[in-house]
């Protein structure tokens, strides 16, 4: 939604259990909105919508000042470990309905551990659930947020020679999204800084598609 002086960017994070969909929402509205926390199953079970703070000095519009706030929402992991897939499924969409059926989404994140390769075209990807929510345009709206970064600084990678050496699976999917990724890292950078930079790709990608959003009846 966008008036002269105030803009409001939604976005929905997707990903499999564990993924550090909940954390990565946590930075990007810079609040403890959302629980996560380390298991052997899957934490959340519903959908929730998260609010930042109001931005300033993010964006410029005609010599003016736009206010910038950011509404995320979180979604259980799929697979769940306790949710069917079809419940999961079903939970979403009425959740991107509802947040975001008349406003519109932004930019959908798919959280991806970096530690984790992506194999394969398994029926249960959140990629599927992507296709299927978002419609034909999915892989305009689409983003990949690599979490656990800073395991592969650890191994002594940087982000291009990952990229090159990543799998079949995960290489088509990046052309398909027109290489939109941002990495998130858990050490060094301190929080702010990371949550500026993320921020900054974020609405990068949203002004590339020029502000363009996916509505859900
Ligand atoms: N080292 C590291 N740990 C992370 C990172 N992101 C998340 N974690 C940790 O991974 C665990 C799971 O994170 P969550 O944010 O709860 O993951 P989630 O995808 O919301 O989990 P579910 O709700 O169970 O699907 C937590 O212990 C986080 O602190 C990261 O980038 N690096």
């Amino acid at each position: 939604m966008m008036n002269s002086n105030k803009m409001t960017i939604n976005l929905a994070l997707f990903g499999m259990t564990q993924s550090g969909k909940s954390s990565a929402g946590n930075i990007i509205l810079g609040s403890t909105d959302f629980h996560s926390s380390f298991a052997p199953c899957s934490v959340t079970r519903d959908c929730s919508l998260g609010r930042s703070c109001h931005f300033r000095s993010f964006m410029r519009r005609g010599g003016q000042e736009v206010t910038l706030q950011v509404q995320v929402l979180d979604t259980p992991g799929y697979p769940h470990s306790r949710l069917s897939k079809k419940h999961v499924r079903q939970e979403v969409r009425e959740a991107l309905a509802h947040h975001f059926g008349q406003e519109g989404l932004h930019l959908a994140l798919l959280v991806q551990r970096a530690d984790v390769p992506l194999c394969g075209q398994e029926e249960s990807s959140p990629v599927q659930m992507i296709q299927e929510l978002l419609g034909h345009t999915w892989m305009n709206y689409t983003a990949i947020l690599f979490t656990h970064a800073e395991k592969i600084e650890e191994a002594g990678f940087n982000e291009d020679e990952y990229l090159r050496e990543a799998s079949e699976t995960l290489l088509k999917l990046l052309n398909s999204i027109q290489h939109r990724y941002i990495f998130q890292y858990k050490k060094g950078n301190s929080l702010s800084e990371q949550r500026l930079k993320i921020l900054e790709r974020i609405i990068e990608f949203v002004k590339e598609n020029c502000y363009q959003v996916l509505t859900f009846k």
